[in-house]
């Protein structure tokens, strides 16, 4: 495997992720705080309060484990097909494998992706929560100063296993939603590519953005509940797991809690999933 593609797919990745990451950081907030009233008034409190940069706090981390997290996903997934169907990717347009197949193999790839994406999810969802301005002098102190220090902190503070705090709502999150999101991006390219042909770029940009939003709006339940276990810690626990905190956000705040995000869980989904698939497909192209 040719490192330059390896380079071009981490760097692809993260253009799609500095992409959404605004929209994330709306999100994260709408999610674990109850200080705004919508999307718009977390927009202009975020934006006159701590600046453009307020919206991309907590993004460095991402970026550095967007190759780990995006090649344990996608090699995953494929290795499982071929360990199910006995083709390889090339192979795989000749002898589409089967839609249960597909998804036994997103869900594997899912479940792994989620366990080396907790503990950089779990600082990003710390450091976005943070909405103190930066550098001004006289301000209140934030209480992580970066990535390193946030990680730091955790690991004495809460130990090892606060740094995965979350990641059985995050697993719960991303298994079946990703056997989801392999098989609604192959469905859409069988349905728009004749037989045998490879899928366009329109198409695999089209499929790619739609399988995107059709596994983060299935995954916005468990995506609250994530987000609310990693803050949880912070200053004292407050729900005793995460079947707890469960009952007691539906208990306080209605069954339109599990919903929080959930428009721009699908605004982001879109660009960052076509950019990604449309970058996968490319780079499988060339090494054919
Ligand atoms: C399964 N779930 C929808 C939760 C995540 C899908 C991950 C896909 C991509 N890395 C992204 O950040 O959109």
């Amino acid at each position: 495997m040719p490192v330059e593609e390896f380079v071009a797919g981490w760097i692809s990745g993260a253009v799609g992720l500095v992409l959404g990451h605004p929209f994330d950081t709306i999100k994260v907030r709408l999610q674990t705080q109850n200080t705004y009233q919508g999307i718009v008034d977390c927009i202009l409190k975020t934006y006159r309060h701590e600046s453009v940069l307020g919206f991309f706090k907590g993004m460095s981390f991402p970026i550095a484990s967007v190759a780990l997290v995006n090649s344990v996903l996608f090699g995953v997934y494929s290795n499982t097909l071929l360990a199910l169907t006995a083709t390889s990717h090339q192979e795989r347009r000749a002898q589409p494998p089967s839609y249960t197949n597909i998804f036994i193999a997103g869900c594997t790839g899912g479940l792994l992706q989620a366990y080396c994406l907790a503990p950089f999810d779990l600082i990003k969802v710390r450091l976005q929560n943070q909405t103190e301005p930066r550098m001004q002098i006289g301000s209140s102190q934030p209480r992580y100063r970066g990535p390193v220090h946030c990680a730091a902190s955790i690991l004495r503070e809460e130990g090892p296993q606060g740094l995965f705090r979350g990641s059985w709502a995050l697993v719960l999150r991303d298994t079946p939603t990703l056997g989801m999101y392999f098989v609604t991006y192959e469905g859409l390219c069988r349905q728009y590519t004749p037989e045998g042909q490879n899928p366009s770029s329109a198409t695999v940009l089209v499929a790619g953005g739609f399988a995107g939003i059709a596994s983060w709006i299935t995954a916005t339940p468990f995506d609250v509940i994530k987000s609310r276990m990693q803050m949880d810690g912070l200053k004292g626990r407050k729900y005793r797991g995460m079947l707890d905190c469960m009952a007691s956000s539906f208990q306080q705040e209605g069954i339109g809690v599990f919903f929080k995000g959930m428009t721009l869980n699908s605004a982001r989904a879109f660009p960052v999933n076509a950019a990604t698939f449309l970058s996968y497909e490319y780079l499988l192209s060339l090494w054919r």
